[in-house]
């Protein structure tokens, strides 16, 4: 037999033996899954592919031999009951752990700093960050020689959220606003960050944990990756400057939680679990600077982007003639401030990968009647789920904050039963018991920012007909 024919047949029986792990319909290319969902992260396209093959297959698609995109929340309840994946590293986390008992007995401590009522407590600092925002934009772009200069405002949003990272953390600003710039760099890092850790990480999972541990785990290797060793080296500092001088700092913020943690809970809160909470929190307040900045920047470009929204809502707010800066209580009560935030939400997932979870030794049972066999990865990814127009009607790639409005001649129960079906969908902070920690503190800004700004400046875009320009990686 000549050997280009038994090479072909070696071929037909691998794609055969490799195609046979597969229990649900799957892309060919599918079965190199690594190197696949690499090029397919690192090109960016992502969120286009899995959107594709949702619409050829339906709404289970294996995209790996134990790997399942799942495009409706209610083909399964998984998110309630499993653990999140742990990212292949040594540390464990909050975030990472895949132990429940781990997760719960670390989250203990500091639960109450992540409530709403915590939230609102932070609200004086949050305005004391908000005037000077608004004081800069006033002095860099409307008063004097300055007026009518045009504002980069996401930027100026980024700006905003880390120096908030800094005054609710430790009481001290990074001093993004007063500089008017990204100091230290810090926020091109952490994009870099993502970048890498979409491509190479591939959410939590580490898809490629090899090429991750040859390269960004590896002390050897001369280059170094970008990290967060510049905002962790600014926490560190913060850290240690508070525990030598307890006395000094009465303020409520992040870093005397955590401390008062360790006094409250002596038997789970040690020296170890605070420098742990130190670490956690660099990645978390990052993770709150830059998931916070994207969401406010997707509700300001789409407001701005829909002249009749924002002549809508400023209207609104004028009617509605807020303190300044607005008070979360009050803002959130206004319909249509509510409604393009939610819109905001939905139209831009902060997480542009699936929010993965393993399958526990149960197995899985889908309502289609597929049983997942346990340790199978299965997950939504929120780009995929929030155009789903059978949850949320016309236009799922328009930004149509009516769309969770009671429309004219709608009766109650039908408005009831359609908002239902979104919010029980809405997966813009994660679900389940891993759901975002941070979710109150975030919407009291989106709702604190979105009404002070659109409430005190008359604000367009420099060019209404230009689109925006996508960065899809881990976060978009
Ligand atoms: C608009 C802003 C934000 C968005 C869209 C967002 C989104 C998310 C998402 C999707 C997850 C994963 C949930 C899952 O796997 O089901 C998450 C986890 C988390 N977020 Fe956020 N987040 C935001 C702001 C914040 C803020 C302000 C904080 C801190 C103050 C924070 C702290 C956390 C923590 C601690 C976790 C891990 C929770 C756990 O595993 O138990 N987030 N976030």
């Amino acid at each position: 037999m000549a050997l280009s024919s038994l090479l072909l047949k070696a071929f037909g029986l691998g794609t055969i033996l490799l195609l046979s792990q597969y229990m649900l319909p799957s892309p060919f290319l599918a079965i190199f899954p690594n190197l696949w969902r690499f090029f397919n992260h690192y090109s960016r396209q992502h969120i286009e592919t899995q959107r594709r093959l949702h619409k050829k297959y339906g709404d289970a698609v294996q995209i790996g031999p134990h790997t399942v995109s799942l495009s409706d929340a209610s083909l399964s309840d998984y998110y309630a009951i499993n653990d999140a994946l742990q990212d292949g590293h040594i540390i464990q986390n909050i975030f990472s752990t895949r132990s429940n008992e781990f997760h719960s007995k670390q989250l203990k401590p500091v639960q109450k700093l992540y409530t709403f009522q915590s939230a609102v407590e932070l609200e004086p600092l949050m305005n004391n960050t908000l005037q000077t925002l608004c004081s800069q934009l006033e002095t860099r772009f409307i008063e004097g020689a300055n007026a009518g200069k045009t504002c980069d405002i996401a930027d100026w949003i980024s700006y905003f959220t880390w120096d908030f990272l800094g005054d609710m953390t430790f009481s001290k600003r990074m001093g993004f606003m007063e500089q008017g710039k990204d100091v230290g760099n810090m926020i091109s890092t952490a994009e870099d960050v993502m970048r890498y850790f979409s491509v190479l990480t591939l959410d939590r999972v580490g898809e490629i944990p090899v090429l991750d541990r040859l390269l960004e785990k590896n002390p050897y290797l001369p280059y170094k990756f970008p990290d967060f060793a510049i905002a962790a080296g600014f926490c560190i500092q913060q850290f240690m400057a508070r525990v030598q001088n307890l006395e000094q700092y009465k303020e409520k913020d992040f870093m005397n939680g955590f401390l008062a943690a360790k006094k409250e809970y002596p038997e789970l809160v040690d020296d170890n679990t605070v420098i742990g909470y130190l670490i956690i929190n660099i990645r978390f307040l990052t993770h709150h600077s830059y998931t916070t900045a994207i969401v406010i920047k997707a509700i300001f470009y789409w407001i701005l982007k829909n002249p009749a929204v924002k002549d809508k809502l400023v209207a609104e707010l004028t009617s509605a003639n807020l303190p300044f800066p607005a008070a979360y209580a009050t803002a959130e009560q206004l319909p249509y401030l509510d409604a393009c935030i939610k819109e905001g939400l939905r139209i831009h997932p902060v997480v542009g990968h699936i929010l993965e979870r393993v399958v526990p030794s149960s197995g899985l049972r889908l309502s289609d009647g597929t049983v997942l066999p346990p340790g199978t990865i299965v997950g939504i990814n929120p780009w995929v789920l929030t155009r789903n127009k059978d949850i949320y009607g016309e236009r799922p790639d328009g930004f149509v904050p009516e769309r969770w409005l009671k429309k004219d001649g709608e009766n109650a129960g039908a408005y009831e039963a359609r908002l239902r079906k979104m919010k029980d969908a809405d997966m813009a902070f994660g679900s389940g018991n891993r759901t975002c920690l941070g979710c109150p503190l975030a919407l009291v800004e989106l709702y604190k920012v979105t009404a002070t700004l659109f409430g005190k400046y008359q604000m367009d875009l420099e060019d209404q007909t230009k689109e925006w320009e996508l960065h899809k990686q881990w976060f978009v």
